[in-house]
């Protein structure tokens, strides 16, 4: 048997549609793997009746079949499906993991990306990486089709999960299909700064450069209460606001010092829309880690 821990990650970060990722040091998924003739799922932990165990529905059944590696795997949930916290690239990545451990495909973490990414195909309808990538990797990563390059950063983050599931297939609906030259300028500029701030470690440069005029102002539509918790953030202290995925989470950077009132704010902001939520005080993480073979 091999089990394998993959955090929570949180995609997009504004300005990177599709392509930034970060790996949160907390929640995460555990996934136990054992070989069978046929693959079979089971799933314990945060939200398993949302998810299926019919390995044609479920992401680690296409992971497992991408490696041609048939087992039993067992998922402990610790991120909620439909959260905006990549709960299905935790899954993906874990599995991918373990299952070329099991099988000794001898495939480096970078070679697994686009592997866990049929994972994501399953339930987005696309085979984005910018979850899985982290995920898998650790860090802040850029995930391009030529492939990912990572930054091992530390940057204080809060992560705050409303009890509203969007899903990611839908918010991929609202997604405009054009943007003007000067919007694409705006995220250019923007993503830039965001990279730099990873790279030199900076909460006020990546809070500066999480700003998006393209897809975040759609998807924030989804998201009961998001004004009020992005502003009651910013008067704590973030250094930035936006969606996290695809939402609902909502995703604060932070100096460390700021991270409890950041919360807190950003808790009251919902509660005061009469929407119930939960905060996680988190930092940028490392990737999936095999804890027992
Ligand atoms: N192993 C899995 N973990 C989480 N969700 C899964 C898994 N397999 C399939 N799903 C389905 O994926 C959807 C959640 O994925 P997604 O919408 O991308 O949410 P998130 O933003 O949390 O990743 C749900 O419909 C869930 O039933
Ligand atoms: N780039 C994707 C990321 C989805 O992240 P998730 O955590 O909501 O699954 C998108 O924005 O659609």
């Amino acid at each position: 048997m091999v089990t394998v821990r993959a955090p929570a990650t949180s995609a997009n970060l504004g300005s990177g549609f599709d392509v930034f990722g970060v790996a949160l040091d907390r929640p995460a998924d555990v996934v136990h793997v054992e070989k069978a003739d046929r693959t079979t799922i089971e799933v314990t932990g945060v939200g398993r009746q949302y998810i299926p165990t019919d390995p044609d529905r479920n992401v680690v059944g296409a992971v497992a079949e991408a490696l041609d590696a048939p087992a039993h795997i067992r998922i402990d949930k610790g991120v909620r499906p439909s959260s905006g916290l990549g709960s299905s690239a935790a899954s993906s990545a874990a599995a991918a993991v373990a299952l070329n451990e099991l099988y000794d495909r001898g495939l480096s973490r970078e070679e697994l990306v686009p592997v866990a990414a049929e994972g994501e195909a399953v339930v987005s309808g696309e085979p984005h990486a910018d979850n899985v990538a982290p995920a898998l990797l650790g860090g802040f990563t850029v995930a391009t089709d030529d492939g990912v390059t990572t930054v091992d950063a530390d940057i204080p983050l809060v992560a705050c999960l409303p009890e509203i599931a969007v899903s990611t297939r839908d918010a991929r609906r609202v997604v405009p299909s054009r943007a003007s030259i000067e919007d694409m300028v705006h995220t250019v500029g923007r993503a830039a700064t965001l990279a730099v701030g990873m790279c030199r470690r900076d909460p006020e440069l990546v809070g500066a450069g999480m700003d998006d005029r393209i897809v975040t102002p759609a998807r924030a539509e989804l998201i009961t209460g998001y004004h009020d918790v992005r502003e009651a953030a910013l008067e704590a202290g973030a250094e930035g606001v936006t969606v996290s995925g695809a939402g609902p989470s909502v995703l604060s950077v932070c100096h460390a010092s700021d991270r409890t009132r950041v919360a807190g704010a950003m808790l009251e902001a919902f509660d005061e829309t009469d929407v119930a939520a939960r905060a996680y005080k988190t930092r940028v993480g490392r990737g999936a880690e095999i804890f027992d073979i």
